[in-house]
């Protein structure tokens, strides 16, 4: 069985940076690596990106945006694809996969929109739950900063309102899921992946050798 490793936090906060810097660091000891993120780059993905993340007209369907049970759907439909084809196979085939952004994001965003938490956690039960999944927090005003220069921004990149509610369901979310770490996104990009490094090695590899 392979190794499956989870990056999340509020836009900005630096997941993919750090995933990227994850997967070298696991291919430089050796490892098969699988980079992969949601909405993913499949049909499905396509389609969220077009309907619920794009906030022009594109992201309306018969004069009206898709209420947020619709978007969690379809949310939740990319992610049974991405379990299904890539997650679970690369899994068996012993690879390592990290995954910049999986269900916890629809907990923490689709909650914030206003849904049922209990709701959400049933929808996504298919989920096979990660190794170790790292929670890159950071305070909204620096992730705001952040993504500020960017030419596309999605709905939810504009609203810092969300962001903050998004930020405390994360936090909350740790308290739930015990795979679920903690690190200081505040930091630079080296000492964070050093944590996530340490988090690896102590949560995760050290757990696989003392089977
Ligand atoms: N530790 C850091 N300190 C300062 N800037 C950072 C840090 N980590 C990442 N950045 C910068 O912040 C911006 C957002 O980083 P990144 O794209 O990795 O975040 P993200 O969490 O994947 O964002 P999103 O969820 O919105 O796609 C990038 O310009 C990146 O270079
Ligand atoms: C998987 C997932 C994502 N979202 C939101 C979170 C972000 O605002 C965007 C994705 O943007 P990124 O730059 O590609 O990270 O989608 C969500 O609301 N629910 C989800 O399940």
């Amino acid at each position: 069985m392979g190794i499956f490793i989870v990056l999340e936090g509020i836009d900005g906060a630096g997941k993919s940076t750090q995933a990227k810097l994850l997967a070298k660091w696991f291919e430089e000891k050796g490892y098969e690596v699988v980079l992969t993120k949601e909405p993913t780059d499949t049909a499905f993905g396509k389609l969220i990106r077009r309907l619920v993340l794009t906030g022009g007209k594109e992201g309306i369907i018969d004069g009206a945006r898709i209420s947020h049970e619709a978007e969690a759907l379809l949310f939740a439909a990319d992610r049974a694809e991405h379990v299904h084809k890539l997650i679970k196979p690369s899994l068996e085939q012993g690879k390592v996969v990290i995954s910049d952004r999986y269900f916890y994001s629809s907990l923490a965003y689709q909650w914030a929109r206003g849904l049922d938490l209990n709701w959400l956690v049933d929808l996504n039960r298919f989920a096979v739950r990660p190794n170790l999944t790292i929670l890159l927090d950071l305070p909204v005003k620096e992730s705001m900063n952040r993504i500020n220069g960017r030419k596309i921004k999605t709905e939810f990149d504009k609203i810092a309102e969300l962001q903050r509610k998004v930020r405390k369901n994360y936090l909350t979310l740790a308290e739930r899921f015990e795979e679920i770490r903690i690190i200081n996104a505040l930091a630079s990009m080296e000492d964070i992946h050093n944590d996530i490094v340490a988090l690896v090695e102590h949560e995760v590899l050290r757990r696989i050798e003392e089977r």
